[in-house]
């Protein structure tokens, strides 16, 4: 008897639940595992027959319109899943690909008058996503109706959280509104959190006559095929200005999709000494080891929480396989590291559970707080009334600017670019173009949200739309409501890039600024030229070459037209380091342009 196991976010073979669960299954005796590339979340229509026509709408954003999965996360899932197709062929299995709606699929195969009759099962993965929800809901409905009831319908745990849901404190519908108040009722945190399950040696072949892929599509036979059909229509860029690859400059995200290569990158973050400096990395902008970049891993199961953490355990234990290449912390424990990858680990837990709380609320404008109430104020966003966000038909050219990295804010224009080029962003960039789009601009959020889930490698539905909630002021933040997360991006950049590294890297017409206070002023807000000109006279043979890196950036956008200014003050107290620390002054204000 067969058995159809639905891959969805769940793309690896160790520590799989349902892989798991066949080990002591008697009632199979082949398995499909079969990934459906859907037309409600990723473009398909690079896999048509030559002349033929898509029989699906194009796959793109409620508000935005731009493409759902864009050429970045399609990259990363192609070679995912060629990864997988690979380990699962090393156990006498394959993947299989198919394009259309999952229940269409399904459908397809229980019509199937030969493959049908030998059909014992369909399960899949839960996952906790709206549209992913009602996903499932519809396979189900397909297989009770086709299946005549000698189909066996089941819906496993995904297992890829950090911590088992039976191990909650509460109910996810008691899930408390304040991050910290779920923490403390796991601490400790390295205690609550299970084992993975053990990898299988060998799996089920694949049943011996597999019915083909529907008309109008094709599936590619090779990595690189379906990588082209998958970026086919993706080519017609939702970009007004693509910014160009900066010569010299090096993705902080190089990584490539996959269940062994997150294996390898997690090996390699214990043994080079990265996951055990993380804590003071971790808000770094440049490089690939600041912090882990397992996100993208993660999101698409190729890893889950609970292996990261198995490999953390190893480490503070001493007994990892073999001995760290810097050995700093090996064998002592957990130590502010390893245990700030846990906590941060425990944030997206936090994230999924808030999307089961509040189902589709993630997607609405008012967030989880819901409607304004009123309350008399007149704030602009967030709880308090007259909440009122500009659309994107009153603000489309200041977001095509935000998307293009050509706001006249180096830290943003910086972080915008890297997020077109790459896939990625860092955590503290992430925040502040969210505040930057939110709450400067007061543009709806929902459209930064959709243009990060184009673009980002790592998008995880609950996470995207929790952290711009959250940002935006109308998620689970004690600090939120009224204002939101202000972050200040001329002070960021002077704390978290203070030699302009960053800003220099992605925003190539500003590559030769040197350093300096005056050039950093320049880096961080471009609008400042004619002011630091003007201040530093006509200087000496150094100063007259910086001089004219600096007339020439008289000329872009983002020093004539900033779509905001930020007054920003620094000024030595008492030899701080600045930021935090008090070394800094700062002053805001606010002005829009556009
Ligand atoms: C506006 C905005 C949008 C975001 N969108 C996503 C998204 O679509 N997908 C996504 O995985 N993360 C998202 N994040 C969270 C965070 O920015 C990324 O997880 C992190 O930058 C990924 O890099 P990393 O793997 O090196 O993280 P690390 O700093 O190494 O953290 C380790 C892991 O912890 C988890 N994590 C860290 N921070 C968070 C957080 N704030 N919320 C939830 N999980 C977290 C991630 O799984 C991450 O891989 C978003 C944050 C913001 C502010």
């Amino acid at each position: 008897m067969y058995l159809i196991y639905l891959l969805r976010r769940d793309l690896r073979i160790s520590d799989n639940p349902i892989i798991h669960a066949l080990k002591d299954s008697t009632r199979y005796t082949h398995v499909l595992p079969l990934y459906v590339i859907s037309p409600s979340q990723i473009e398909v229509s690079g896999f048509l027959k030559e002349g033929m026509e898509s029989p699906y709408p194009e796959t793109r954003s409620r508000i935005g319109k731009f493409w759902r999965c864009g050429p970045h996360r399609t990259r990363f899932l192609a070679e995912g899943l060629w990864d997988l197709k690979h380990g699962l062929r090393s156990l006498g299995s394959d993947l299989v690909v198919r394009v259309g709606r999952m229940e269409e699929i399904i459908q397809g195969l229980l019509l199937d008058k030969e493959f049908s009759t030998k059909v014992g099962g369909v399960w899949m993965a839960k996952d906790w996503g709206y549209e992913e929800l009602e996903e499932e809901r519809r396979v189900g409905t397909t297989v009770d109706s086709l299946g005549g009831g000698g189909v066996e319908w089941k819906v496993f745990n995904g297992e890829e959280t950090l911590i088992h849901e039976d191990d909650l404190p509460v109910k996810p519908s008691e899930l408390p509104d304040v991050f910290t108040s779920f923490r403390k009722r796991l601490e400790p945190l390295r205690e609550n959190i299970r084992l993975p399950m053990p990898s299988p040696e060998s799996f089920y072949p694949l049943p011996p006559l597999i019915p083909g892929q529907a008309h109008p599509f094709v599936i590619p036979t090779s990595l690189e095929g379906l990588h082209d059909a998958l970026q086919k229509p993706l080519k017609q860029s939702d970009l007004e200005f693509p910014p160009p690859f900066p010569a010299y400059t090096k993705s902080a995200h190089p990584f490539t999709g996959g269940e062994s290569y997150a294996h390898t990158r997690v090996k390699h973050l214990i043994s080079s000494g990265a996951m055990a400096a993380y804590k003071d990395t971790r808000n770094g902008l440049v490089g690939e080891d600041f912090s882990t970049k397992l996100s993208g891993y993660l999101s698409h199961g190729f890893i889950t929480a609970r292996q990261v953490n198995a490999y953390l355990v190893t480490f503070e234990d001493g007994t990892a396989p073999s001995s760290p290449t810097n050995g700093d912390g090996y064998g002592n424990g957990e130590n502010k590291g390893t245990a700030a990858v846990r906590f941060e680990l425990l944030w997206r837990d936090y994230m999924r559970l808030c999307m089961r709380k509040y189902g589709h609320r993630l997607f609405s404008v008012h967030g989880f707080r819901g409607p304004p109430q009123n309350t008399g104020s007149r704030r602009h966003h967030g709880k308090t009334s007259g909440a009122r966000w500009r659309t994107l038909f009153e603000s489309s050219t200041a977001f095509s600017r935000f998307q293009n990295g050509t706001t006249g804010t180096g830290l943003i224009d910086a972080s915008m670019r890297e997020l077109a080029l790459t896939g990625y962003t860092s955590n503290r960039a992430r925040q502040n173009c969210a505040s930057f789009l939110a709450i400067w601009l007061g543009i709806d959020w929902r459209v930064g949200a959709e243009w990060y889930e184009s673009m980002l490698v790592d998008y995880d539905v609950a996470s995207n739309w929790g952290n711009w909630q959250y940002v935006a002021g109308v998620g689970n933040d004690p600090r939120g409501g009224g204002e939101g997360r202000r972050f200040n991006p001329v002070k960021q950049a002077w704390d978290y890039d203070p030699r302009g590294e960053y800003v220099r890297m992605w925003v190539e017409e500003m590559g030769d600024v040197g350093g300096g206070q005056g050039n950093l002023e320049v880096l961080f807000q471009p609008s400042k030229v004619d002011e630091v000109l003007a201040r530093r006279g006509s200087g000496g043979v150094e100063g007259k070459t910086d001089r004219r890196v600096l007339e020439g950036l008289r000329l872009i956008v983002g020093s004539r037209d900033p779509l905001v200014e930020v007054s920003y003050e620094k000024r030595k107290m008492g030899g701080g380091k600045g930021g935090k620390r008090g070394g800094t002054k700062m002053r805001e204000s606010r002005e829009l342009t556009v």
